[in-house]
C-alpha cells in the first residue's frame, strides 16, 4: 500500500505529500483516511476503532487505513487549519464519503456498511451501487459527523411481509419499526401473490427441499408488499434502547469510551441496511426483504407499474375553486373550466357542488377583508353552487397557480392575458373567478375541510377469482379509494347476519348465504370523501344484467353473473358501515369511524 514504511506492519499509511496521496489513491477497496494538521496530528482516539475493523475483519486487500496531512496536500487544501478531525472514505479511488468528528459509532458504520458491499458485490450477490465523488469542502453547514453519502440515485429495497404476519395483526408493528428507525416506505401494496410472483420473488431459495410448501402456504393469503427506502439519514437515528446489548456499531469495547460519549443521538445516523436491521429487531421471519438493485427493479415493474413514474413526478394535491357566477355561466360550455384543467394534465381526483355559508365564505375570502368589494364577493360566493375540486397534477401548486394568474382581474388583463383570471373575469367582481390554495399546507387543510374522509365496509364475494379479485382492487384504488384493511376470512352465519341484516327476512336470503359460504370473503374497509356512497356507485345496480345496461362500466357489470353471483357487497349507509367495520375488524379502525 502507498506511504507505507518497509517492513512495518503499520496500522495507517502515512500520507506526506500529493504523490503519496495520488499512489494512494490506487488502491482497491476502501481506504479511509484520517485527515490530520502537522501541528496537532492524527486522530488517537480513533485507532483504536481502526485496529479492531482491521483485526476483527481481516481484509487487508479491500480495507486500508491511512493518515494525511492537509498541509502538504493540494487536494486537501478545503481542510487546513481546521480544528476538527475529518475522516474520507476513498473507494476504489473515488472519495465517497466524508465523516467531520471523531465520531467512532459513524465511522465503523460506514466501514461495516461498505465493505460488506464490497463483498457481496465480489461473489457476485450485489450490484456496485451508483456512488458519486463528493466535493471535498469543509462546508459549515454540515452537522458534525454526518456522512456525505451522495448514492447517484435512491436505493430501494423490495420487502414481503407474509400471510401468517398479516393474519395475526403485525403488519402495522413491522411497519412503524422500520419507520421509525428511518426508513420510508416509498409504495405498498397488499395483495395475494401469484404463484409467478412468489417463484420469481423466492428464486434464491427455490433449490430448498421445503420450497414447494413455503409456494402453497404463501398463495395461501395476503401479503403486504412494501417499497422501502434508507430514507434521510440526516433524521435517522435508532433507539439505542431498542438495539441488542453488543450489537451497537462502534461495539461494547471499553477502548470506544473516549470517543463514544461525544455521539448525541442527532448525530446517530442509519447503520444497518433493511435486512439488518429487520434481523436486529426480531421481526425478518415475517418479512423478506430484496436489496439487489437489478431485482429490486424488476420487482418494482411487476408489483409497482407506475412508481418509477410517480417518482419522476412531483404529484401534488390541491383544492381549486369555481366560484359561483362563472360555474353557473360556463356549465355545459364548450370550452369549459373542467376540459382547461384536464387538458392542463390535471386530474380531478374528486368534486362537488357546495352553497357556501355566510362564515364559510367570510373565512374563504379572508384575502379580501379589507377590500371595498368584500361584501359583495360574499354576496357572490354565497348566491349559488360553487364547485370545489381537488386537482392532482405534476408541479400542481405551481402549476395551478401560473394557470389562474394574478388575483386581480386588472393585473391579470394587463399582465397575464391568457390566465384564466382574464380570460373567466366577471364585470361585477374585480377578482379571480377561480381559486387555488396557497400552499400545500393549506391545501391539505382546504382538502379535509371540503372533502372529510368517510369510511365504508366492502366485500368481494367467494365466487371472484383471484385474478378478478386483484382487477377489483386496482379499480377500487384507482378510484381513489384508500384501502385502510383488509382481510380474507370465511363467514360464519352471525357474521353473514351483521352484513345482511336488511335482508335476513328475506326469501332469498337462504341463497345469498349459501354463496356466501362458498369460500373465502375479501372484506375491505375503504376510505374516501363520501366512500359509502362512491362505493355503491362503483358497484353498480344489484343485478348484473341490469348493471351492464344502466352502468357498463361498474364493477358489477364486469365481473358479476347473476343477481347472487353479483362480486361484491357495500355496507348500505353510514351507520351500518360503522356497525359492520367494529363487528368485523374490531377496534382496528375505531380511531377513524368517527368520520361516518
Ligand atoms: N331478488 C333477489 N333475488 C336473489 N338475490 C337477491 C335479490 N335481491 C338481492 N339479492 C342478493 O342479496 C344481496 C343483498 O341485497 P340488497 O337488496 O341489499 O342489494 P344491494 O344493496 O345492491 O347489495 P349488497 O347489499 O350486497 O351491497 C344482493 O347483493 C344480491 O346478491
Amino acid at each position: 500500500m502507498a506511504g507505507k514504511k518497509r517492513g512495518e506492519a503499520q496500522l495507517q499509511a502515512i500520507i506526506t505529500n500529493q504523490s503519496l496521496w495520488d499512489e494512494m489513491m490506487l488502491n482497491k477497496g476502501l481506504t479511509v483516511i484520517d485527515v490530520y494538521q502537522a501541528w496537532c496530528g492524527p486522530c488517537k482516539a480513533m485507532q483504536t476503532l481502526f485496529r479492531k475493523l482491521k483485526n476483527e475483519l481481516n481484509e487487508d486487500e479491500i480495507l486500508h487505513f491511512a493518515v494525511a496531512e492537509a498541509d502538504n496536500i493540494v487536494t486537501l487544501q478545503p481542510f487546513r487549519d481546521k480544528c476538527e478531525p475529518v475522516f474520507l472514505f476513498s473507494l476504489n479511488g473515488k472519495i465517497i464519503s466524508k465523516v467531520k468528528g471523531a465520531n467512532a459509532p459513524l465511522v465503523n458504520e460506514k466501514v461495516m456498511q461498505l465493505i460488506n458491499e464490497e463483498k457481496k458485490i465480489a461473489v457476485g450477490e450485489m450490484n456496485r451501487p451508483q456512488y458519486h465523488e463528493i466535493m471535498l469542502a469543509d462546508s459549515d453547514t454540515e452537522d458534525a459527523g454526518e456522512v456525505q453519502d451522495e448514492s447517484a440515485e435512491e436505493q430501494y429495497n423490495i420487502a414481503i411481509i407474509k400471510p401468517d404476519a398479516v393474519l395475526s395483526g403485525k403488519v402495522h408493528e413491522i411497519k412503524e419499526k422500520i419507520t421509525k428507525a428511518g426508513f420510508v416506505i416509498e409504495a405498498e401494496d397488499k395483495r395475494r401473490l401469484t404463484e409467478d410472483n412468489i417463484r420469481n420473488f423466492y428464486s434464491r431459495i427455490a433449490d430448498q427441499p421445503d420450497f414447494e410448501d413455503f409456494v402453497s402456504f404463501m398463495k395461501t393469503a395476503i401479503s403486504y408488499i412494501l417499497v422501502v427506502s434508507q430514507g434521510n439519514k440526516k433524521l435517522a437515528h435508532f433507539e439505542e434502547s431498542e438495539s441488542e446489548p453488543g450489537t451497537q456499531p462502534g461495539g461494547p469495547s471499553e477502548d470506544h469510551h473516549e470517543v463514544k460519549d461525544k455521539v448525541t443521538s442527532k448525530e446517530v445516523t442509519k447503520r444497518d441496511s433493511l435486512p439488518e436491521y429487520l434481523e436486529r429487531q426480531h421481526i425478518s421471519q415475517f418479512c423478506d426483504v430484496e436489496d439487489n438493485a437489478i431485482n429490486v427493479d424488476k420487482f418494482i415493474d411487476t408489483f409497482f407499474p407506475d412508481f418509477k413514474k410517480m417518482k419522476s413526478m412531483k404529484l401534488e394535491k390541491i383544492l381549486a375553486l369555481i366560484r359561483p357566477s362563472l360555474f353557473k355561466e360556463n356549465k355545459g360550455k364548450k370550452e369549459s373550466v373542467l376540459e382547461i384543467i384536464e387538458k392542463e394534465g390535471f386530474k380531478i381526483l374528486m368534486q362537488r357542488q357546495i352553497v357556501l355559508s355566510k362564515e364559510e365564505a367570510q373565512t374563504f375570502c379572508k384575502d379580501y377583508e379589507k377590500e371595498d368589494y368584500f361584501e359583495n364577493l360574499i354576496e357572490n360566493m354565497t348566491s349559488g353552487p360553487s364547485l370545489v375540486l381537488v386537482l392532482l397534477g405534476d408541479n400542481g401548486l405551481k402549476h395551478w397557480k401560473e394557470l389562474l394568474g394574478p388575483k386581480s382581474v386588472e393585473e391579470a388583463r394587463e399582465y397575464a392575458p391568457e390566465s384564466l383570471c382574464a380570460q373567466f373575469a366577471r364585470e361585477n367582481l374585480p377578482i379571480n373567478q377561480l381559486y387555488g390554495s396557497d400552499s400545500l399546507e393549506t391545501a391539505e387543510k382546504e382538502i379535509q375541510y371540503f372533502f372529510p374522509p368517510q369510511s365504508t365496509l366492502a366485500l368481494i364475494k367467494p365466487h371472484v377469482s383471484y385474478e378478478n379479485r386483484d382487477d377489483i382492487l386496482k379499480i377500487i384504488k384507482e378510484a381513489g379509494f384508500e384501502v385502510k384493511h383488509m382481510k380474507e376470512i370465511l363467514l360464519t352465519k352471525e357474521l353473514a347476519d351483521c352484513i345482511y341484516l336488511n335482508i335476513r327476512n328475506k326469501d332469498f336470503y337462504k341463497d345469498v348465504l349459501q354463496i356466501l359460504f362458498e369460500g373465502p370473503c375479501l372484506l375491505l374497509v375503504l376510505a374516501k370523501w363520501n366512500a359509502v356512497s362512491e362505493w355503491r356507485r362503483l358497484m353498480g345496480p344489484t343485478d348484473p344484467e341490469e348493471a351492464r345496461l344502466l352502468s357498463p362500466d361498474s364493477i358489477r357489470a364486469h365481473f358479476g353473473t347473476s343477481i347472487l353471483h353479483n362480486a361484491v357487497h357495500g355496507a348500505s349507509s353510514a351507520i351500518s358501515a360503522e356497525e359492520t367495520i367494529r363487528k368485523l375488524f374490531g377496534e382496528l379502525d375505531s380511531e377513524n369511524l368517527e368520520e361516518n
